[in-house]
């Protein structure tokens, strides 16, 4: 079962009258598709902020991420070079998704295309708490490939 869904008010600007709000593919999916606004096309190696034609209000201890689309990567190499894109609870501005072509053609988007999908999560806030020494760990300062590359005893 699902966790109970969290109300996200949206508010459609004039460019985003008559589309789709973002919403689930099915009752699992994790995303909801969010269609873009305009129609353009992005050239080899550019990127664009695409209008989605929407502005939210998430409520506050909640973040919205904006995640690629995994069949347009595959297919045409669009992706998010932000990604996850971060849509903070006090943001309210139009919701773009920014996309970057990294395939060699240019990609035609049409008004109304499902450019990417939107995860709603609870944000964990910190504190930081400065101190002059840290405990020790066995990873130490290690980091960066320092525990290699294969699992030890793999065979391939
Ligand atoms: O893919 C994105 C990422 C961000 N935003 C909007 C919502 C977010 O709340 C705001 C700021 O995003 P972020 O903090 O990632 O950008 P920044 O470069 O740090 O800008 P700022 O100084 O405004 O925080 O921009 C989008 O519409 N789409
Ligand atoms: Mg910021």
């Amino acid at each position: 079962m699902p966790l109970p869904a969290v109300d996200i008010e949206v508010k459609r600007l004039p460019h985003g009258e008559g589309l789709p709000l973002p919403g689930y593919a099915t009752e699992g999916a994790a995303g909801m598709d969010v269609v873009s606004a305009e129609d353009v096309t992005i050239d080899s190696m550019a990127r664009h902020a695409v209008a989605t034609g929407l502005a939210l209000a998430i409520p506050a201890g909640y973040e919205v991420q904006v995640r690629p689309r995994s069949g347009l990567a595959l297919k045409h190499g669009i992706t998010l070079p932000n990604t996850p894109g971060t849509i903070d609870s006090d943001y309210r501005g139009e919701l773009k998704v920014i996309l970057i072509n990294l395939g060699a053609a240019p990609f035609e988007i049409r008004r109304g295309d499902r450019i990417a999908q939107l995860v709603v999560a609870p944000v964990q806030t910190g504190r930081m708490v400065e101190v002059d020494v840290l405990d020790e760990t066995a990873r130490g300062a290690g980091g960066f490939g320092s525990t290699g590359f294969r699992m030890e005893g793999a065979t391939s």
